[in-house]
């Protein structure tokens, strides 16, 4: 479903614009109560109980990442966003090395 084009506009690019205001997603209800298009925590009654709490723990999480750390690719790498399926899950195909480097100065 998530990979769809029917449901999202060019599927396999990844757009995290689109959950932004006037992007295709933008106001998306991720939890299946008006519509489904993805569904990350399932949906339903048996729906995941834990995911508002998730969801305010990776905000939290990624957002202090990219405001306390410059990040940027190891010399001679490139970012590669294409995957590959390792046992029950997708990896990346390329894993992706970074250097952090401290905002302080
Ligand atoms: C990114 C984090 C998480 C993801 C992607 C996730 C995803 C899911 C999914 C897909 C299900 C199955 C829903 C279904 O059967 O329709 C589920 C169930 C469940 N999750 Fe999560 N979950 C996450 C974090 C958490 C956390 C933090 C908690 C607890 C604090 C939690 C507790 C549960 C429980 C108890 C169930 C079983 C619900 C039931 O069967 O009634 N999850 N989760």
């Amino acid at each position: 479903m998530g990979r769809d084009p029917k449901i999202w506009e060019d599927p396999l690019t990844f757009k995290p614009e689109r959950f932004l205001e006037n992007g295709e997603a933008h106001g998306f209800d991720m939890t299946g109560t008006r519509e489904i298009k993805m569904m990350p925590f399932g949906a339903g009654r048996r729906m995941c109980p834990g995911y508002g709490l998730s969801l305010l723990h990776l905000e939290y999480y990624v957002a202090n990442l990219v405001w306390k750390f410059e990040w940027k690719c190891v010399e001679g790498e490139e970012v590669d966003l294409s995957e590959k399926q390792q046992f029950i899950t997708m990896v990346m195909k390329t894993p992706f090395k970074a250097n952090m480097y401290s905002r302080k100065k």
